[in-house]
């Protein structure tokens, strides 16, 4: 999986605690399950803008190097009890420094947590890898520093760049000396572009830009034209990104709550899916969106009718385009994720033994 906000992840009932330790008194509720269903609630806006909002929540609990390391190492536990063995997980270190940490001490912090996170769940029987993307806000002037500091800490596990936030007004280009200058690191981003904006985001993202992927990147189908008979004919830019193989990081729950679709069943992965586009299925936001893997494949599987190979397509995308070492996602591919659907398949067709 390989887009998942850390930030939108957290569990309730943590943020109930954190917000006690540091004295945050703004939750409009202290019960763990109440909180949970507000998250959802609040998120449900039908604007991008809106469903940013509740952010302020989980930002303000996410300002000490525990509350940080403590919130890495659950998400990481989380995502490999679901039945993730690779995430990408993405947050913006400006958000965290109001507690007097600085950009590098928040990075080294969520670090930590990931490598406590992963070693928690092989205790558990579990096996998750989790690489890091720094994310810069799109709002804010400070893409340059970010994009240094995402490469600062490549050796580290950082696989990666990404911008988010608010997109209408906030076009890619915005942050272009970031980009040039990850390029000129050979590093990798993604963009999160045609979510909350149509195509124009999504040309500058890739032909200007140069990224590597695209967050959501639902509104290409905008250059897309079904005909009465089913027959589909591409435009220029949706026909590159298809003969590209571009990833596209789909999260269809975080997409009917921002009003970029408006049903599952409606929900531009199928359409992409049946052309074969190089989808990918994510959670976005697992607090916001009430989400998890498994359950945005379990809607997938409802509106559509997909089947196992389908999940292992998606799945085998996601590793190819993941910011990894090619050596790394091969070897993934072959000996969990392939291995990992026989065995599923096995069980769905001869019944559990174990
Ligand atoms: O889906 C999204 N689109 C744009 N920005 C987003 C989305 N989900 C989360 N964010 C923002 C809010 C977080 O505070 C920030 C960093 O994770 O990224
Ligand atoms: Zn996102």
């Amino acid at each position: 999986m390989l887009h998942d906000h850390l930030d939108g992840g957290l569990r309730p009932e943590t943020i109930v605690e954190l917000a006690a330790a540091c004295g945050y008194q703004k939750l409009p509720t202290t019960d763990p399950a109440k909180l949970g269903i507000w998250f959802r609630e609040a998120a449900d806006s039908g604007s991008l803008e809106r469903y940013l909002e509740t952010f302020a929540h989980t930002c303000a609990v996410m300002q000490t190097r525990e509350g940080l390391v403590r919130v890495a190492a659950e998400a990481a536990e989380d995502l490999a009890a679901d039945g993730v063995v690779y995430a990408e997980v993405r947050y913006a270190p400006e958000q965290h420094l109001e507690g007097g940490l600085t950009l590098d001490e928040v990075v080294e912090a969520v670090q930590e947590g990931f490598r406590i996170g992963e070693a928690n769940a092989r205790a558990n029987g579990d096996r998750i890898k989790v690489g890091t993307l720094i994310t810069a806000m799109r709002h804010a002037a400070r893409s340059q520093e970010i994009a240094e500091l995402a490469n600062r800490h490549r050796d580290t596990g950082v696989v990666g760049f990404d911008i988010a936030g608010a997109e209408a007004g906030f076009p890619p280009t915005r942050h272009q000396a970031a980009f040039d200058y990850l390029k000129g690191e050979n590093n990798h981003f993604t963009i999160h572009a045609g979510e909350a904006f149509g195509l124009p985001s999504i040309w500058e993202a890739l032909q200007c830009c140069g990224a590597d992927r695209l967050g959501h990147g639902v509104r290409i189908t905008d250059d897309i034209t079904v005909h009465d008979d089913g027959t589909v004919t591409l435009g220029r830019l949706a026909a590159y990104v298809r003969d590209k193989r571009i990833p596209l990081e789909m999260c269809p729950t975080s997409n009917l709550q921002t009003g970029a679709a408006s049903s599952y069943a409606e929900h531009p992965i199928g359409l992409l899916t049946r052309l074969k586009y190089r989808v990918t299925v994510n959670t976005d936001n697992r607090l916001m969106s009430g989400t998890s893997m498994s359950q945005e494949f379990a809607h997938l599987i409802e509106a559509f009718g997909y089947d196992l190979d389908d999940m292992q397509w998606f799945t085998v995308n996601a590793l190819k385009s993941a910011f990894l070492p090619f050596d790394e996602r091969l070897a993934m591919i072959n000996d969990v994720v392939k291995p990992g659907y026989a065995e599923l398949k096995a069980e769905w067709l001869f019944g559990s033994s174990s």
